[in-house]
């Protein structure tokens, strides 16, 4: 019987986050191993003109809950949304339902985060800094209440290079950027951006290192812990291999290469390519869970979820099985044919842009306005273009992350619950996964059926005819045109036809036989 499941039956557990990527795949987990559980409590917020409960009838209604409602048949009954927006003073949380909330939870689970990039630094804090002393302040509230799991990020701290399991402060206190926040206007706010996030590489990894400090400074008796997964990824073996829902990380960018848009990325082959499956980061997360509501370690520990120190992979074979598995699997009516290639200096890869990004983009929309369409190829090159340059950081420097403690707890855990909640990235097969993952993105992200792909592989032949034809149109025309202007071109031509149409030595034309 695994511990961990065990612990999870008959709690109240409140998760922020879940109708994020990583919140869906903790919920169904839990859901799965643990149908005895009491209640799941998430927050809310509505969305693009969906209700609360709309919402949450679709996320049970997905292929990714098909297996808890074999298990957990009401599943239904043990789900409650409670509205929140956590940019709001006490996240605009009914009286009634704080009330439940503050009563009855014995495990914090937050996820709620803003990953963008290039989110305003008011947001990002307001998010990812302000809504997690908010959270704490409800916690320290909470009578019932046995652990606080808080999931950071492995890049809080991407400035450095090594990183340990352990809370780096920042130079100016959290406590200050939030009280600034409130009276300077945006146009400050910008300016003193840059200077704020120093060597960091935007506002994300700044504000998750300040919600970090946040966590540490406001614990009071709490038991914390911080989860810090490095890049996630699709799920590598439950509820299914290869499920994924949104367009962060690296499965946005193999749509732009499967498609044909992405054909070059400034990357380093070598570097590694820290990717975590979600459903490595969830089994983690359930396991601290447990560890730090029944150890009760004296201090807040930190996990780092990772993958480089156990089972590195770099970028350099992660693109290659990536471009393998679109000659076997193509997506659908693609642009170009697939053929990224990863450029190591800025020259070259401004070069590749201009020549292999923004001239057939160009192209494509004088064709379109030429039939009568409206052009959109330069503006969706454009928007590729600026999230490819957001992410470069990150595809080209490696980092060293300790994972004493995430080791400790693996070695802590039952043979069971070494299975049932396995975290163990030794045991990953790369090629398999980025198989797996590539299939995802065309399954679950594309909505693609499997049986488009022999028409997929006829497009790509058509494709390449029409690039083979385009590539000798242009050579000829080019040809013309130095033979036109140049004597030297003349006679190189001459001296090509000579040997091809007159046998060496002669001026007889050769015999076709
Ligand atoms: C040696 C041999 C080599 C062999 C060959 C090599 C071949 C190469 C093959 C290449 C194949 C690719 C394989 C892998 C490549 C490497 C991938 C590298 C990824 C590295 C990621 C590192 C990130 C790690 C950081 C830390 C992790 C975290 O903690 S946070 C989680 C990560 N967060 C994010 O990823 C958020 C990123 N997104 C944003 O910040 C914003 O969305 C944006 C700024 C990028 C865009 O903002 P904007 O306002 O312009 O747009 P938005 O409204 O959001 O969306 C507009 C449209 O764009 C789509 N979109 C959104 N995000 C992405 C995305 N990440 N990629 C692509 N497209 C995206 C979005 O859906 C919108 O579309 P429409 O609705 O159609 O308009
Ligand atoms: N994905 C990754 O590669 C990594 C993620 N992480 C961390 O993991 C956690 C989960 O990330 P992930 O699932 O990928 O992120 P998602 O963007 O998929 O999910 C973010 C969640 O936060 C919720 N949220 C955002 N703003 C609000 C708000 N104002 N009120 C209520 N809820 C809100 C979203 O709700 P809604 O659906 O309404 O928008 C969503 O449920 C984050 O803390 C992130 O920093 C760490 C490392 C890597």
């Amino acid at each position: 019987m695994s511990m961990i499941a065990a612990f999870y039956g008959g709690k109240s557990i409140l998760i922020t986050g879940a109708t994020g990527f990583m919140g869906k795949v903790l919920m169904e987990k839990l859901f799965r191993t643990s149908p005895d559980l009491k209640v799941i409590y998430i927050l809310v917020r509505t969305k693009a003109g969906q209700t609360t409960q709309q919402r949450v009838f679709q996320i049970l209604n997905s292929k990714l809950f098909e297996k808890v409602k074999e298990v957990c048949p009401n599943v239904h009954e043990k789900i409650r949304a409670i509205y929140a927006d956590l940019n709001q003073n006490d996240f605009a949380i009914s009286k009634e339902d704080m009330q439940e909330l503050l009563s009855c939870t014995n495990i914090i689970f937050h996820c709620a985060a803003t990953v963008r990039f290039d989110d305003p630094l008011r947001h990002a804090v307001q998010l990812n800094v302000t809504a997690t002393q908010q959270l704490l302040l409800m916690a320290s509230q909470m009578p019932k209440l046995e652990a606080f799991i808080h999931i950071s990020t492995a890049f809080s701290n991407c400035n450095l290079k090594h990183i340990d399991e352990v809370i780096y402060p920042c130079p100016v206190e959290p406590k200050k950027i939030i009280d600034s926040m409130e009276w300077l206007d945006d146009a400050i706010i910008d300016e003193i951006t840059p200077k704020l996030i120093g060597d960091r590489p935007n506002t994300y990894t700044y504000t998750k290192a300040l919600g970090e400090m946040v966590v540490q400074q406001e614990s009071g008796n709490l038991n914390i812990a911080i989860i810090r997964p490095s890049i996630v990824g699709a799920t590598w073996q439950e509820p299914f291999p290869g499920w994924v829902d949104n367009l962060n990380g690296p499965s946005g960018l193999i749509i732009a290469a499967g498609k044909g848009f992405l054909r070059s990325i400034r990357a380093t082959p070598m570097a590694v390519a820290d990717l975590i499956p979600v459903d490595t980061v969830v089994n983690l997360t359930l396991a601290v869970g447990w560890y730090t509501a029944v150890h009760r370690p004296k201090s807040t520990l930190i996990y780092h979820c990772t993958s480089g120190n156990f089972n590195p992979c770099n970028w350099g074979k992660m693109g290659f099985q990536v471009l393998a598995t679109f000659e076997k699997v193509p997506f659908e009516r693609a642009f170009r044919r697939p053929n990224a290639d990863f450029t190591t200096n800025t020259i070259t890869s401004q070069y590749w842009n201009a020549v292999s990004h923004r001239a057939p983009a160009i192209i494509y929309d004088f064709y379109l306005r030429l039939t009568g369409r409206k052009p959109r190829m330069t503006k969706l090159m454009n928007r590729l273009l600026r999230t490819v340059s957001m992410l470069e950081y990150f595809v080209n420097r490696s980092w060293e992350w300790s994972t004493y403690n995430t080791e400790m707890l693996m070695s802590e855990l039952s043979p069971e619950d070494q299975r049932v909640f396995n975290f163990d990235v030794r045991q990953l097969n790369w090629l398999e996964y980025i198989e797996n993952y590539v299939l995802g993105v065309k399954k679950y992200l594309l909505k693609e059926d499997m049986a488009g792909i022999p028409e997929a592989k006829q497009h790509l032949r058509r494709l390449r005819n029409i690039h083979y034809l385009f590539n000798t149109a242009l050579f000829l025309i080019a040809w013309r045109l130095l033979i036109a202007r140049s004597q030297m071109a003349r006679n190189v031509w001459f001296f090509i036809m000579r040997f091809d149409f007159f046998p060496s030595g002669s001026l007889q034309p050769r015999s076709k036989v």
